[in-house]
C-alpha cells in the first residue's frame, strides 16, 4: 500500500478523529437499541414460562438461547468494533446491494471532471467497515461487515487499480473511543471533495503501524490491514481446491483463518457441516485459535493439531514426538500395507484370551470337531474378503457353521433340498446359540482395537513378518523398538504424533464399532436475532426458515471445508487421515515447500493429490514477508539458497536497522543460552522464542526456568508457524544435522523473529572470528 508522508496540522487530525468518533457514537447508540431489544426478548421469554404448556416452554428456551447468544456476541465485539472506512466516487450504475451500498466497482463516466488542468471529483459514498454489519433504523448501512462484498474494495483497491476508492482509512479504537486514524490516498492525482470540503488525509498508512507492534503469545487478526494479494485468497470461490504457497511470514496462516470466517459469513448454511483447520502442533493451535472468535465466528470451526485429529474416533491424543528416523517410517505410505497385515495377523495372537486351537460342538447327537488346520483354512477363507477385520466376524461365524455342517456329514442325510435348508437353519440356531460356540468365536475372532494392533507391532519378530518386502529390516527394527519403548503389548502408554495417523488408519482397517454420536448444536445457526444487524438477504424470512430446518445433530468426523495449514509438513499417512475427514469437502491448503520437514516430497505429493481428489485447483502465491525485517531476512535467505537452490525468497517490506547478533557459546551451553535469552528479554517488549534441536527440547526448559512467561523454549519442529519479537537460534549446525530435511527446518527457525534475531554457536557450527556460523556465512 502506498504510504503518504506528510505533516498535517494537529487540527486536521483532531477534526478527522472527531468525525469518526461521532460516527462510532451513532453505531453504539444503534447497538444499544439492539441490546435492549435482546434483553426485552429475554424478559418476554421468561414471562412465557408462566403459561407453562410444553410448547410455550420450548419456545421460551429457544428465545432465551437466541437472545443470550445475541447479547454475548454484541458485547464481545465491542472492542475494536469499527476499524475501516472508504470514500468512494459515484459508481457506474446506481444499483445497490443487499447491504445498502452501491455495487459498482468502476466509477461513473462523469465521476471525475477536468477543470483548469486539475482533476476534480466529489465523494458520492462513504462506507464504514467493521466486524459485523449494522443498519440504522431505516436500513441504511452504518457499518458494513468486513466479509460483505461491499467491503472488498477496502482490501482490494491499490493505487494501480483504485476502482471507485479515493481514500482508504484505518480507524483505531478502544471500546467506545476512537484513538487515531491512518489514511492511504489511492487516487492522489484527484482533488476530491466531501460534502463541499477538501478530502483530508491523515497519517502514514496502517500496515506498517500494525507490523511494528510487539507480539504476544496469541495471534492477532489482520482485518484492518489485509493486503490485496491476501484478499484474493480469502475471497476465492470455495467450489474448488484453493492452494496457497508463500514464504515465511507472508500471512498464510492469517489468510487461512480469515478465509474460514469469510466462508462462514458467505454461506453459513453450506458450512453448517463444519470447517476443519488442521495445524501441525498444539502450540500453533493455541497461538491461532483466539483469532476466530475475535472475527465473530465460533462453533462451526474446529482447529485441531495433527496429534489430536483422531480424538473423536480413536479417543487417542499424542503427547510425544518421535525421533526423525522413526517418524520417517511411521509417516511413509508403505505403512498402509504393514498395517493391513498387522490388523489381520493380530487376530491370531490371542491378545485378550488365548486363541483356541480346535472347535468342538455336539450335533446330531455326536461330537463334531474342527482341528487347527481346518480352523486355519476357514480363517484364510474369511480373510479373503475385503471388509474391515472386525466386521468380518459374521462371515467368520457363517463359514465356521458351514465347516461344521460339512464335517458332521449333514448334507448326506437330506435328499430333499427344502428339508436340508430347514435342517440347516435349525443346526445353525442350535450351534450358534451354545455358550461354548460363542466363547470360542470371541476368542478366535476377537474384536480388536487400533491400540491393541499397534501394541502388537512392538514385537520385532512379528513386525518383521508383517513388513516383509515393504520395510527394510533395519526400518522394521527401528519401528518395533520405538513402539516397545513406550507401549505395553496391549498398546497402552503415551502416543506420539505420528502414531495418531497409524491408529486412524487401523480404525478404518478394523472397522471400529459405531459410537453413540454427540449431539452438536450449532450456535451460529440460531442467531436469528442478529439478522437485523446484518444484511437484507439475511433478513429474508425464507432463509431463516431453512436455517431452522438445518438444526440437525452434526456428525463431525467429516467436514464441509478443510483448511490445512503448514501443508508441506504432512506425511503421507497424515494426508490419508486428513483426507478421510474431507471426502466430500472443498479445501484450502496453505504451505511453503521450502519449510518442509518431510524427507520424501514425492511420496507426500501423491498422498496429498489423493486426499484432495479430482476437484479443479486454483493456485495463489503470496510474495511479501510481513514478519521479518529485511536485515534478518537476508540471513534466512542464505540458508534457503542452500536448502532449495533457485527458490526465490519472499520480499521483506520492513526495515528496523537492527542487524542479527552472533555469539559463541562458552563451555556451559546452558548458561550461554540463558544469558542470551535474558539479554533479548531486556531488549524487546514482547515475546522471546528460543529454538534448539529437537533432542535438546527438555534441557532447554531447565536452562530457561525462572526467566518468566515472555520466553518460550521450542524444539526446532515446534517452531513452525509461530513468531516472537526476538528469536534465539541455538546451534544452527545441530538443527541442520538432525535430519535430511534439517536445512529447511533451520530456515524455519531463522524466520520466527519480528524484531531481533540472535544466533548462538556451538563448536559444531565452526564460527568465524565474528561468531558467524559456517552455515550462515555469505
Ligand atoms: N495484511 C497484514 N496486516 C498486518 N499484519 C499482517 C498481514 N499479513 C500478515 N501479517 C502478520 O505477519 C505475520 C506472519 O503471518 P503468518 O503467521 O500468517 O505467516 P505465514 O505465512 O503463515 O508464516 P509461516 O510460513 O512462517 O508460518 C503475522 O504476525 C501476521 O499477523
Amino acid at each position: 500500500m502506498n504510504a503518504q508522508h506528510r505533516a498535517e496540522p494537529e487540527t486536521i487530525r483532531d477534526r478527522e478523529v472527531d468525525a469518526e468518533q461521532q460516527h462510532l457514537d451513532r453505531v453504539y447508540r444503534r447497538l444499544e437499541e439492539k441490546i435492549h431489544e435482546a434483553e426485552f426478548l429475554m424478559d418476554d421469554a421468561s414471562k412465557r414460562a408462566q403459561v407453562g404448556t410444553p410448547g410455550a416452554l420450548a419456545e421460551r428456551d429457544a428465545q432465551v438461547f437466541r437472545a443470550g447468544i445475541h447479547l454475548n456476541r454484541l458485547n464481545s465485539e465491542f472492542e475494536d468494533f469499527l476499524f475501516g472506512r472508504i470514500d468512494l466516487l459515484e459508481g457506474k450504475t446506481g444499483e445497490r446491494g443487499p447491504d445498502g451500498a452501491y455495487t459498482s466497482v468502476e466509477p461513473a463516466e462523469g465521476a471525475v471532471r477536468e477543470e483548469g488542468g486539475e482533476q476534480l471529483a466529489d465523494i458520492a459514498e462513504t462506507l464504514h467497515i467493521g466486524r459485523l454489519g449494522v443498519l440504522d433504523a431505516d436500513y441504511a448501512p452504518l457499518v458494513i461487515d468486513w466479509r460483505a462484498p461491499a467491503a472488498a474494495p477496502f482490501y482490494r483497491s491499490t493505487p494501480v487499480a483504485p476502482g471507485r476508492v479515493v481514500r482508504r482509512r484505518v480507524i483505531r479504537s478502544k471500546g467506545r473511543r476512537v484513538l487515531s486514524v491512518e489514511d492511504d490516498l489511492l487516487r492522489p492525482e484527484l482533488k476530491a471533495r466531501l460534502a463541499g470540503e477538501e478530502l483530508a488525509v491523515v497519517g502514514d498508512g496502517a500496515l506498517m503501524a500494525a507490523l511494528g507492534q510487539a507480539r504476544s503469545h496469541t495471534m492477532r487478526d489482520i482485518v484492518a490491514s489485509i493486503q490485496a494479494e491476501q484478499d484474493e485468497v480469502i475471497r476465492a470461490p470455495a467450489a474448488s481446491v484453493t492452494e496457497v504457497e508463500g514464504g515465511p511470514g507472508t500471512g498464510k496462516t492469517a489468510v487461512a483463518l480469515h478465509r474460514a470466517a469469510y466462508l462462514l459469513y458467505q454461506d453459513r448454511r453450506r458450512y453448517a457441516g463444519g470447517i476443519l483447520i488442521v495445524s501441525p502442533t498444539p502450540l500453533l493451535v493455541s497461538y491461532t485459535e483466539g483469532v476466530l472468535p475475535s472475527l465473530g465466528e465460533e462453533g462451526q470451526v474446529a482447529i485441531r493439531a495433527l496429534g489430536s485429529l483422531a480424538e473423536e474416533t480413536t479417543g487417542a491424543e499424542a503427547t510425544t514426538y518421535d525421533e526423525q528416523s522413526v517418524a520417517r517410517v511411521k509417516g511413509s505410505v508403505r505403512m498402509v500395507k504393514v498395517l493391513r497385515k498387522a490388523a489381520r495377523g493380530a487376530l491370531e495372537l490371542g491378545l485378550r484370551t488365548p486363541v483356541p486351537q480346535r472347535l468342538r460342538v455336539v450335533a446330531f447327537g455326536a461330537r463334531v470337531e474342527l482341528d487347527a488346520d481346518e480352523l486355519t483354512a476357514v480363517r484364510q477363507q474369511v480373510l479373503g474378503g475385503t471388509a474391515p477385520v472386525n466386521l468380518m466376524r459374521p462371515r467368520a461365524r457363517k463359514l465356521l457353521l458351514d465347516a461344521l455342517w460339512e464335517k458332521a456329514g449333514a448334507r448326506r442325510r437330506y435328499d430333499d433340498e427344502e428339508l436340508a435348508a430347514e435342517a440347516r437353519q435349525g443346526f445353525d440356531e442350535d450351534i450358534a446359540g451354545e455358550d461354548d460356540f460363542r466363547t470360542f468365536l470371541d476368542a478366535w475372532w476377537p474384536e480388536l482395537t487400533p491400540r491393541q494392533v499397534l501394541g502388537a507391532m512392538a514385537d520385532e519378530g512379528r513386525l518383521a513378518r508383517w513388513s516383509r518386502r515393504v520395510l527394510r529390516p533395519g526400518e522394521a527394527r527401528t519401528l518395533a523398538r520405538a513402539l516397545a519403548a513406550r507401549l505395553t503389548p496391549q498398546g497402552e502408554g503415551p502416543l506420539s504424533v505420528h502414531d495418531i495417523a497409524l491408529l486412524d488408519e487401523l480404525r478404518t482397517l478394523l472397522g471400529a464399532p459405531a459410537r453413540p454420536k454427540k449431539r452438536e448444536v450449532d450456535p451460529l445457526d440460531q442467531l436469528t436475532g442478529l439478522e437485523e444487524l446484518t444484511t437484507a438477504a439475511d433478513r429474508d424470512g425464507a432463509g431463516r426458515r431453512e436455517r431452522v430446518a438445518e438444526r440437525h445433530p452434526q456428525e463431525r468426523t467429516e467436514y464441509a471445508h478443510v483448511i490445512v495449514d503448514e501443508a508441506q509438513d504432512l506425511t503421507p499417512m497424515q494426508w490419508r487421515m486428513v483426507g478421510r475427514r474431507g471426502r466430500h469437502a472443498t479445501w484450502t491448503v496453505v504451505g511453503d515447500p521450502a519449510q518442509s520437514s518431510w524427507t520424501d516430497p514425492d511420496e507426500a505429493a501423491a498422498a496429498r493429490d489423493e486426499a484432495l481428489g479430482k476437484r479443479p485447483r486454483r493456485r495463489f502465491e503470496l510474495t511479501v514477508n510481513y514478519r521479518n525485517p529485511a536485515e534478518l531476512a537476508v540471513l534466512a535467505d542464505r540458508v534457503l539458497a542452500l536448502a532449495m537452490p533457485g527458490v526465490a525468497p519472499p520480499r521483506a517490506v520492513r526495515s528496523t536497522g537492527v542487524e542479527p547478533g552472533f555469539t559463541v557459546a562458552g563451555d556451559d551451553l546452558g548458561a550461554s543460552v540463558r544469558e542470551s535469552a535474558a539479554r533479548l528479554l531486556a531488549e524487546v517488549e514482547g515475546t522471546v522464542g528460543v529454538v534448539v534441536a529437537m533432542r535438546r527440547r527438555e534441557e532447554v526448559r531447565e536452562w530457561l526456568a525462572g526467566l518468566g512467561e515472555r520466553v518460550v523454549a521450542l524444539g526446532s519442529l515446534e517452531a513452525k508457524g509461530l513468531e516472537y519479537d526476538a528469536a534465539l537460534v541455538v546451534s544452527p549446525a545441530e538443527i541442520a544435522d538432525e535430519s535430511p530435511a534439517g536445512l529447511r527446518v533451520l530456515y524455519v527457525a531463522l524466520t520466527r523473529a519480528t524484531q531481533r534475531l540472535q544466533v548462538l554457536s556451538a563448536p559444531a557450527d565452526l564460527p568465524d572470528a565474528e561468531g558467524v556460523p559456517d552455515l550462515l556465512r555469505d
